[in-house]
């Protein structure tokens, strides 16, 4: 089984992915961790060096890699993962695979990110939380589209990283 984390920059995929696959005794992969060891690179570095073109390209190539790769898989997806291309069709095409949406507010998206924008590189310009809230806000309209693909959406507002935990273990049967 792969299981697919998704959802916007902060939502937790990295931190949760980890901690659920110790949990389920699952291979864990980061799939910005895999392009910066490819690159060799951190992905602020790639971002700035090679342009945002040669990140999603290099992303969709490491995504085609982990579906290629073996079972009893987290597999934590970028923020944009899903949003290009027919990355999103690749994810619900995945054999014997499933997909979860990290979903929170956008409130609650600033307040994290604004903590931790600068390995961000999207978002690392924007000084002020005013202007940082703003650009959450039309950036998950937009691709709110593509995480609500995703075969499960989990409100992680008010949870816990153990009650995430629990609940997509619960929604795995
Ligand atoms: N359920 C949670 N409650 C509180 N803080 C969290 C929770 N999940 C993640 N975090 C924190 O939010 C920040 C962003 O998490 P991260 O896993 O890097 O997000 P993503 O990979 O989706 O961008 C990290 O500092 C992480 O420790
Ligand atoms: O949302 C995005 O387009 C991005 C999200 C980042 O991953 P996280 O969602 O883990 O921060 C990383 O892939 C890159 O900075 C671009
Ligand atoms: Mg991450």
């Amino acid at each position: 089984m792969k299981i697919f984390l998704l959802g916007y920059m902060g939502s937790g995929k990295s931190y949760i992915g980890k901690q659920l696959a110790v949990s389920l005794g699952y291979e864990f992969i980061d799939l910005d961790e895999e392009i910066e060891k490819k690159e060799n690179s951190s992905i602020p570095e790639i971002f700035e060096r090679r342009g945002e073109v040669f990140f999603r390209k290099i992303e969709r190539q490491m995504l085609e890699e982990v579906i290629q790769s073996g079972t009893s898989l987290i597999i934590s997806l970028g923020g944009g993962t899903p949003c290009y291309g027919d990355n999103m069709e690749l994810i619900k095409q995945a054999e014997n695979s499933t997909s979860i949406y990290l979903k929170l507010k956008v409130e609650n998206l600033t307040e994290r990110l604004f903590k931790e924008k600068d390995q961000r590189p999207l978002i690392s310009h924007l000084e002020d939380k005013e202007k940082l809230e703003e650009f959450i806000r039309k950036h998950l309209f937009e691709r709110g589209f593509y995480y609500n693909q995703s075969q499960h959406i989990i409100n992680c507002d008010s949870l816990s990283p153990e009650e995430i935990i629990r609940e997509i273990k619960s929604r795995l049967g």
